[in-house]
């Protein structure tokens, strides 16, 4: 696993994560280039990277040794008058250990960890954390947050975590929430959003701000952002929500606004390219446990009890595969990355009927995105979509169990106990566990510190 990214607390601050830009165009910071989906990174022009050679370590301009930075645009790009003023946290006291861990423009945190003795140096990305400049004085500050897409737990500890670190940190006291996702911006009224009002909200599962799927309209959403005179926009969502992230800030860009544009990943899917594990993942997995446990009970105290557990994950099994990992109850895992067939020679069929003899049950869990292609064949024309345009998938788990039932009871003719479960929602409406907590809160902070940094265009 590659464990570049999130780095642990150090004492009383956290170590910076590191960042990524939303946008190929680029310069120095702390950030991805926006968002890259696991499965689609490299056929998506939008992810596709620009890679910035860098030498400036290397005293012999004849020499590459190959060190490539994704890097991450800054406001000073289009901007280039911007004044910089020095860090208010190096003068606040509980903050002192910042002025030995301001994060140096040459940080960088490589891509891969495990490289061969001879191998160029890679693909690098920026540091997130706390710099030494500034081009926001505190006062002049004025921040929202928006989420959007599908829950995940969590959120309302990133929104927390973005509002208290403004405040705290930075002195910042005019922060806005954006109701109800992208649209919020030209159809809601804004919250005010102040320590206080979020002091509690990373006990609840969901998001404080709501969230919706479609209505992106960029030049409504800037038009606003104008209007509200917002020069800092936290964006919190999924693969979808980071490009409508980056169209904002290509907008802001060619109007040549002083508006830094910081996202933060959430997927529960985990389905996101460069890091390992997103905010909430964690927690899901846990919640599954209690699902398979189930299955597991029911299936265990029956003759020839076959126990199907379908979780969350459109297009990446992470989720599916890392409970079974985790429960050891479980005979086989379905996802969408590993093609499987039901009848014939190694067939699910076949597996299912051998377990049976070997135990009396067998426990499967399916993701939701796996088997589509004899779910589109069975299920010919139905082709809908959800309104950010995402294919609805037809449920697995159903058609799972019907053709188990149908092979077992009428071909085979076995008396089977079929039990189904499908906790799809409850593994993500539910707050988040102490070590996505803490997780939120290192992403949380490390937007903030990048924003106030001046940078933007950049997925945390
Ligand atoms: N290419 C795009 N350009 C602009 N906006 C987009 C784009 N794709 C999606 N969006 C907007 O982003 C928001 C969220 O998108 P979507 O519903 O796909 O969820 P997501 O962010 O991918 O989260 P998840 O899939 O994890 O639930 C929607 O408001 C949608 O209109
Ligand atoms: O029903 P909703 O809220 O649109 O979201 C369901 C989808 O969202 C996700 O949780 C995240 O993309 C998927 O796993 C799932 O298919
Ligand atoms: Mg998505």
């Amino acid at each position: 696993m590659d464990l570049s990214i999130s780095s642990p607390f150090r004492g009383a601050f956290p170590a910076p994560t590191s960042t990524f830009i939303l946008n190929p165009k680029s310069r120095c910071s702390h950030s991805l280039n926006f968002f890259k989906h696991r499965n689609s990174y490299s056929k998506n022009p939008l992810f596709s990277r620009q890679k910035i050679p860098i030498r400036a370590q290397v005293s012999d301009p004849a020499v590459d040794d190959g060190f490539v930075i994704d890097d991450v645009p800054h406001l000073t790009d289009f901007l280039p008058d911007l004044p910089s003023y020095p860090n208010p946290l190096q003068n606040s006291q509980a903050y002192a250990i910042v002025k030995q861990t301001f994060v140096r423009p040459e940080d960088v945190v490589a891509q891969k960890i495990v490289v061969q003795k001879d191998s160029s140096r890679g693909e690098h990305f920026r540091r997130a954390g706390p710099c030494e400049k500034v081009y926001f004085k505190s006062e002049e500050v004025r921040a929202c947050i928006v989420t959007c897409g599908g829950l995940c737990p969590g959120i309302n500890t990133v929104i927390r975590e973005i509002v208290c670190g403004l405040n705290y940190m930075y002195g910042v006291d005019d922060i806005l929430g954006i109701q109800g996702g992208y649209r919020g911006f030209y159809s809601k009224n804004t919250l005010i959003l102040t320590p206080k009002v979020v002091n509690d909200i990373h006990k609840r599962g969901g998001t404080f701000l709501l969230t919706s799927r479609g209505g992106h309209d960029t030049q409504k959403i800037v038009d606003n952002i104008q209007d509200r005179g917002i020069n800092q926009v936290y964006i919190i969502g999924g693969d979808g929500t980071q490009r409508g992230a980056s169209r904002i800030y290509e907008e802001v860009e060619k109007r040549g606004l002083k508006v830094a544009v910081a996202g933060i990943p959430k997927t529960i899917d985990n389905d996101i390219a460069v890091i390992d594990k997103s905010f909430g993942f964690d927690t899901a997995v846990e919640e599954a446990q209690r699902a398979i446990n189930a299955a597991h009970v029911e299936v265990e105290s029956v003759e020839n009890g076959i126990g199907i557990v379908k979780l969350m994950g459109r297009y990446s099994g992470f989720i599916a595969m890392f409970a079974t990992l985790a429960s050891r109850d479980v005979d086989c895992c379905l996802i969408p990355e590993s093609p499987f067939y039901l009848e014939g020679k190694g067939g699910l069929f076949e597996f299912i009927e051998e377990r049976l003899k070997e135990n009396g049950h067998i426990v499967i869990v399916v993701a939701e995105g796996a088997g589509q292609e004899y779910l589109a064949q069975s299920m010919q024309g139905i082709d809908e979509k959800d309104a950010s345009g995402n294919r609805l998938l037809l449920d697995v788990g159903l058609w799972l169990t019907q053709n188990i039932k149908d092979h077992f009871t009428k071909e085979r003719k076995m008396a089977i106990n079929m039990k189904y479960i499908d906790p799809t929602y409850m593994i993500r409406a539910i707050p988040s566990n102490a070590s996505d907590n803490i997780y939120c809160t290192l992403l949380a902070q490390s937007a903030v510190h990048g924003a106030m940094a001046g940078y933007t265009g950049f997925t945390v």
